[in-house]
């Protein structure tokens, strides 16, 4: 998708008339490279061919608003109430974000009232608006040495109307959507219907995914902790597998339709000869199919250890019967089938076939890897995030959200964010540091993606 200057554009609520607390402040700052001012903007690509491509001048060329204080906002402290709600399913740092935005809106704002909205968008619902959570520095101070999210969260669908009415009747002018692409969807629609009738109240997007399949963003905050937890397991698996007798360890991963928690905690350990995820389709049969390269690896090497996303090869599962039709989630998310239950029967029967005794080690960490306290990488990026998104709504930046970009926090609109989704490229170089890590490069240098099957 090409995109234009003009796609790049946030929504504005009005003109910024009120002096921010932060003005005095800002009044020396320039841009520098650790620095970007805010009239300023960030490109969206970063490659001189990329760049060379448009033959614009650097003020055409498609780029971001660069996020940050503003010297004059929209709102007026004295009378903002803000809400926060995290919704979808958990990631590392979700406190640490509801913790920033409190501690922002409160210390530098001095926003009086913070209405923490609880389970999800479920708590804009008729039936729960009332059921909320006062949030106050002191009711935040703790909350980032636990995981998960004090607001609690939830999959299902609400109406926007009804959300509308919600915000109406709790005071809100600004609210904080913390979700992955669902949540930016319906983050978007509830901004599209405030919009529709003509209200002052500002939605500000915190992208959050363990999966980190959201775009416009460089990795999405908790990933980090949750792909180190990730490779703890693989360690373990790897151990195991290591010392029993023509030994298989398998780690089943998150990753609904992208592979980059598989990537990211495989290349943390080295440890894996084989990874597979959902961007790149394989076979189990056949001399370059999955069975074939196990049996490779354990004659030679006695061992393998195997690292598969959740959503890898659920065209083998649906061939075999193993899916269940169009079952989705409350959210609309298709239902997966269970490729590490086949790869765990398929592996055992052909290894046995071939003479083999195979103990299989099959680990599938699920919820321990997305439920952990963020590392104090992911607390620094969901803090300044979290001052980013304060930042933005205090301007009246509207359906935007505020994501890291090339190591400079900008401003998205909303439906860029929700355009496409962020998958392991499969020609890119993460999952050529995979080849290489696993050693397929080298030891089976013909086919350049030894795992891809043209289906
Ligand atoms: N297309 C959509 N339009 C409007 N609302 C949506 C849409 N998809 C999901 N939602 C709502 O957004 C909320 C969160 O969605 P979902 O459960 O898919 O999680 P998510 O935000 O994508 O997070 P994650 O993918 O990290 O679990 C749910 O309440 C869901 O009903
Ligand atoms: O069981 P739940 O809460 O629906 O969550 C599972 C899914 O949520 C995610 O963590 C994020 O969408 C996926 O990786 C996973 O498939
Ligand atoms: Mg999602």
């Amino acid at each position: 998708m090409t995109l234009h200057l003009d796609d790049l554009r946030v929504r504005h609520l009005g003109e910024c008339r009120y002096d921010s607390p932060l003005s005095a402040m800002l009044a020396a700052k320039r841009t520098s490279p650790h620095y970007v001012a805010e009239g300023d903007r960030v490109l969206l690509e970063d490659t001189v061919s990329m760049l060379a491509e448009h033959g614009l001048s650097p003020h055409d060329l498609p780029s971001f608003e660069a996020a940050g204080p503003r010297r004059k906002i929209y709102f007026d402290p004295a009378r903002v109430t803000a809400g926060i709600v995290t919704c979808g399913g958990l990631c590392p740092g979700l406190n640490d974000v509801i913790r920033g935005l409190v501690q922002e809106l409160t210390v530098q704002y001095d926003v009086k009232r913070i209405v923490g909205f609880r389970n999800g968008l479920r708590g804009l619902t008729a039936r729960h608006r009332d059921d909320t959570i006062e949030l106050t520095p002191d009711r935040v101070r703790d909350i980032h040495n636990a995981g998960g999210t004090i607001l609690g969260s939830s999959r299902g669908a609400q109406d926007a109307e009804e959300m509308v009415d919600s915000l109406l009747l709790r005071g809100i002018n600004v609210l904080f959507v913390i979700g992955g692409d669902g949540g930016m969807n319906a983050a978007t629609n509830l901004a599209a219907a405030i919009r529709a009738r003509g209200l002052d109240i500002a939605v500000i997007g915190v992208p959050k995914t363990i999966d980190n399949d959201l775009p416009y963003t460089d990795q999405s905050f908790g990933f980090q902790s949750a792909f180190a937890q990730a490779a703890n397991f693989i360690s373990s698996v790897s151990i195991e597998a290591a010392a029993s007798p023509d030994g298989i360890g398998i780690v089943k991963l998150m990753g609904r339709h992208s592979g980059f928690i598989a990537c990211y905690a495989s290349l943390a350990r080295n440890a894996a000869d084989i990874v597979l995820i959902p961007e790149v389709p394989f076979a189990l049969e056949g001399e370059d199919g999955l069975l074939a390269r196990v049996e490779r690896h354990v004659r030679s090497k006695g061992f393998v250890v195997i690292v598969v996303a959740e959503g890898a090869g659920q065209d083998l599962l649906a061939e075999r019967g193993l899916l269940e039709g169009n079952a989705t989630d409350a959210s609309g998310n298709a239902k997966l089938g269970d490729i590490g239950g086949l790869l765990r029967e398929t592996i055992t029967a052909h290894l046995t076939a071939a003479g083999l005794a195979p103990t299989v080690r099959y680990i599938d960490p699920s919820y321990a890897i997305r439920s952990v306290t963020a590392n104090a990488y992911d607390s620094v990026y969901c803090l300044r995030l979290a001052h980013a998104a304060v930042h933005a709504a205090m301007a009246g930046r509207t359906e935007t959200a505020v994501v890291r970009w090339r190591r400079r926090f900008v401003h998205v609109p909303m439906p860029l964010i929700i355009s496409h989704r962020n998958q392991v490229d499969p020609d890119g170089d993460l999952w050529m540091s995979v080849l290489e890590a696993t050693g397929h490069l080298v030891h089976d240098p013909a086919p350049h993606r030894p795992l891809l099957v043209e289906r």
